[in-house]
C-alpha cells in the first residue's frame, strides 16, 4: 500500500496518482502527457486554485534517473503538503492562488519500475534499439542542449548514453513537448535528483556563466539557507559545470535556453554514506527540508513574475 514515508513501487504510485488527483477538484487535476517506451502513462499533476484562465506556472519533475528513489518520494510529499497546507500555510496558499504547479511524480517510469523488479542501480530509460544489446539512454543527456558534446557517451552501453538523437527517448520528447507548448506560462523549472546535496543551475554544458547567473545564484543561496534552517543540512549552490561536472543534454539547461529563467536541479541527500540507497527513515526529514527550499524558490518566482 502507498506510504509517504516509504519508497513506493510504481503500482502504488499509480494508484496514489488516481486517488490524489480526484481528491480535491478545486486544487488538483491530472493529465497524461504521453506514454513511456514500455507503455506506462506519464501522468502530470496540476496543483493550483482552479481558474478559467491560465495562471503562470512552475514545472517540477522527479525520477528522471531510476535509482534516485528519494526523488519521486519528494514529489509525492510535495503534492501531499500542498493539498494539506493550502488554506493554513500562507506561502503555500499564495503560491496556489497565484500560480499553478505542475508535478511529474515519476519521469522515467520504466526505469523506476525496473529498479524495483530488476537492477536497483539502473539509471537510464528502458528503450531498445536493433543493433545494440544494451538498453536505454540517459534522459538527462538526451535533451537538445549541447547534445552529446561533453559529459555524455555515444556508446549505447554507457550509463550516460546520450541517445541516438536529441529527444530520441519518448519520455524526454513528451516532457519537452509539454514545456514547449506551455513555455509562455512556465516561469520556473525544477528537477529533482540525488545524491550530493547540491542546488545546481545552468549551465552544465559550458563553463560560460548564464546571462542571469548572479540572480540564479542569489536565489539558490537563499533556498539553501532555508533548507539548512531545519536540520542544518548543508547544500552547495552553483552552475552545474563547476559545481558537479560539465555535461550536456540536461533538462535544466534546455529549459533555461528555451526561456524558463528560473531553472534548477536539486541533488538531494546524502553526500555518499548511503548514496542512492538512502534509508526510508530519512525520507521525512529530507522531504521536510527540501519543501523549504522549493517554497523559497516558488515565492521568489511568484514575487518576480
Ligand atoms: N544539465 C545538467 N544538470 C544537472 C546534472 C547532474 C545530474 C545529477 Se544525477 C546528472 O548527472 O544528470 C547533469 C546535467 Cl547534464
Ligand atoms: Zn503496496
Ligand atoms: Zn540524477
Ligand atoms: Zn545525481
Amino acid at each position: 500500500a502507498h506510504s509517504y514515508t516509504k519508497y513506493n513501487n510504481w503500482n502504488d504510485i499509480q494508484s496514489w496518482i488516481a486517488s490524489i488527483s480526484s481528491s480535491n477538484p478545486n486544487l488538483i487535476s491530472k493529465q497524461v502527457i504521453g506514454n513511456t517506451y514500455e507503455g506506462r502513462p506519464m501522468t502530470l499533476l496540476k496543483l493550483g486554485k482552479k481558474s478559467s484562465s491560465s495562471k503562470p506556472a512552475i514545472f517540477m519533475d522527479c525520477g528522471i534517473h531510476a535509482r534516485e528513489w528519494i526523488s519521486p518520494a519528494f514529489c509525492q510529499w510535495f503534492v501531499k503538503e500542498a493539498l494539506s497546507t493550502y488554506g493554513s500555510d500562507a506561502q503555500m496558499t499564495s503560491l496556489l492562488n497565484q500560480m499553478d504547479v505542475y508535478v511529474l511524480p515519476v519521469f522515467n517510469i520504466d526505469g523506476y519500475d525496473y529498479t524495483h523488479k530488476g537492477s536497483r542501480m539502473w539509471r537510464k530509460t528502458r528503450s531498445r534499439k536493433s543493433g545494440s544489446s544494451c538498453i536505454g539512454a540517459d534522459p538527462n543527456r538526451n535533451f537538445n542542449a549541447g547534445w552529446c558534446t561533453l559529459g555524455a557517451s555515444s556508446n549505447p552501453c554507457s550509463d550516460t548514453f546520450c541517445g541516438y538523437s536529441p529527444e530520441s527517448e519518448i519520455e524526454v520528447k513528451n516532457v519537452a513537448n509539454f514545456i514547449r507548448r506551455n513555455k509562455a506560462i512556465i516561469k520556473a523549472y525544477i528537477t529533482i535528483h540525488s545524491y550530493s546535496q547540491l542546488l545546481l543551475f545552468p549551465y552544465s554544458y559550458t563553463y560560460d556563466l548564464a546571462q542571469h547567473h548572479s540572480e540564479l545564484m542569489q536565489v539558490a543561496q537563499g533556498a539553501s539557507a532555508a533548507l539548512r534552517s531545519l536540520y542544518g543540512t548543508r547544500y552547495t549552490s552553483g552552475p552545474g559545470a563547476t559545481t558537479i561536472y560539465p555535461a550536456a543534454g540536461g533538462s535544466d539547461d534546455w529549459a533555461y535556453d528555451l526561456g524558463v529563467k528560473y531553472s534548477y536541479t536539486f541533488e538531494l541527500r546524502d553526500t555518499g554514506r548511503y548514496g542512492f540507497l538512502l534509508p526510508e527513515s530519512q525520507i521525512k526529514p529530507t522531504c521536510e527540508e527540501t519543501m523549504l527550499a522549493v517554497k523559497y524558490i516558488a515565492a521568489y518566482v511568484r514575487k518576480n513574475i
